[in-house]
């Protein structure tokens, strides 16, 4: 090490040479752990595992308390992570088979995985102990008799990660993607499918990977908000419905500003609303030709989010900001590129094949190293983010109780009815 270091630096001081190659040492050694082998994804429950010590009263019922252990020994057993979901069920399970109602505080809105570990519990309102030991019981079993047969199929690196109903998570080569599912409905945002994808931002966080990627099943890459979360509500219970509404928005939005890896959006076809405005928080927007970026919200009787507010001025200036945001002009691929919304362009014919082939190579690199760089480009606005985001999500909350809004969204859901 001396010897490189004394001919590269030939002709300097000998304590500037012994400096540099006590840098060059320790640097190397710093390099040596980034190198170690990646820990396999093999830590089945993490921070939603189910209580792996159990103090079951002894006047529980017979037979169904001894299924009931056996079930919660199966569990640890399970050589495939269930998922998210059904982690949640079991926890809510065990807990209301155990001690019954749920009757602790719920926690605050930014402790993420205790609050969808409440309301699990919660959901389950009244459900007796021993209707709750069983259906623990009878899930588990369904669960070991899947991992049975499925365990010989899939090799572990592209296991689809089971437990969503709205999307499809799978990681592989280094790259965790997260598929918006509604292909049908054009992955319109429904309140379960915003809940699982912050869930799944974090599992991808803490995840292997080295870059995560939201992208769309089917034609559209999502139109949005699903205009029918604004339906079925009576109207006393409508402020309450607003609040939660701002609360779920800001939750969701705020995601995506402290996602700590590089985020990547793999933009497969038009995009409307919600779906548009979050982009400026990616670190790589690729787009289809065919895609379109469209945020229609004074036609709708609403007001930007996705801190668009502050993000889209500032990257296009206020002129074409307030086309898009207060005019509602839906703009090309192309037009979105040009604006900077958008980093490349791709034909839509070989969209995924030259997508994926140039983020496999992105994977490679170093994690921590762009995980880092990531961190200091965003960190400088990371406040104002978060204060634009709380902004945004509490003039929404007045605008969802608008006329112009009920109207709008009333015309909307009208119109299928009126062909
Ligand atoms: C709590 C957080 C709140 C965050 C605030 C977010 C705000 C926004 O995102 S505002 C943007 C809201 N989105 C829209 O305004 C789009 C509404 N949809 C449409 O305009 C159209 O559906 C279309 C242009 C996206 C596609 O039109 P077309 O090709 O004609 O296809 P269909 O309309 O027949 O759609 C097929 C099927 O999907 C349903 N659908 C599509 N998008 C939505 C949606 N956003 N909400 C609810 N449903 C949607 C559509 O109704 C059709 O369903 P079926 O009639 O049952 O087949």
């Amino acid at each position: 090490m001396a010897g490189v270091t004394g001919r590269l630096v030939r002709g300097w001081c000998p304590r500037a040479v012994r400096r540099l190659s006590l840098l060059l040492t320790s640097i190397l050694q710093c390099l040596s752990f980034t190198f170690l082998p990646v820990a396999k994804f093999t830590q089945p429950f993490s921070s939603l595992q189910v209580p792996a010590q159990l103090h079951m009263s002894k006047t529980a019922m017979g037979a169904s308390q001894k299924d009931f252990e056996s079930a919660m020994n199966q569990v640890k057993l399970l050589e495939k992570d269930p998922g998210n979901e059904v982690k949640l069920k079991l926890y809510a399970l065990y807990k209301q088979a155990t001690e019954g109602p749920c009757s602790t505080p719920k926690p605050g809105v930014f402790d993420l995985i205790n609050k969808a570990k409440w309301d699990a519990w919660n959901a389950l309102g009244n459900l007796p102990k021993e209707t709750a030991r069983q259906n623990y019981v009878d899930l588990v079993s369904g669960l070991s008799s899947s991992s049975d047969s499925s365990s010989q199929v899939k090799p572990e690196a592209d296991r689809e990660q089971a437990g969503y109903e709205t999307l499809v998570m799978t990681s592989e080569d280094g790259i965790t993607k997260i598929m918006l599912n509604r292909p049908t409905k054009m992955n319109a945002l429904t309140t379960q499918m915003y809940q699982e994808i912050m869930l799944a931002l974090e599992a991808a966080s803490k995840d292997d990977s080295t870059i995560t990627v939201l992208t769309g099943n089917g034609s559209y890459f999502s139109s949005g908000n699903d205009l029918t979360n604004f339906t079925h509500i009576s109207p006393d219970e409508i402020e309450e419905k607003a609040r939660r509404g701002a609360i779920l928005l800001r939750d969701f939005v705020g995601c995506f500003i402290d996602f700590p890896k590089p985020l990547v959006a793999a933009v497969n076809g038009p995009a409307v609303g919600i779906s548009v405005t979050i982009l400026r928080l990616f670190d790589l927007v690729y787009a289809s030709d065919r895609a379109t970026f469209h945020t229609p919200f004074s036609h709708l009787g609403q007001t930007p989010e996705g801190c668009s507010s502050y993000t889209f001025p500032k990257l296009m200036g206020p002129g074409k900001a307030a086309e898009m945001l207060i005019f509602g002009k839906k703009l090309t691929a192309a037009e979105a590129c040009a604006q900077g919304l958008v980093t490349e362009v791709f034909p839509d014919s070989t969209f995924q094949k030259e997508v994926w082939t140039r983020l496999k190579a992105y994977s490679k690199l170093p994690r921590n190293a762009l995980r880092i760089s990531k961190q200091m480009i965003r960190n400088h606005e990371k406040e104002k983010l978060h204060a634009t985001n709380a902004e945004e999500s509490r003039i929404l909350q007045e605008r969802w109780l608008s006329d112009e809004c009920m109207n709008a969204i009333m015309n909307f859901l009208s119109r299928k009815a009126k062909m």
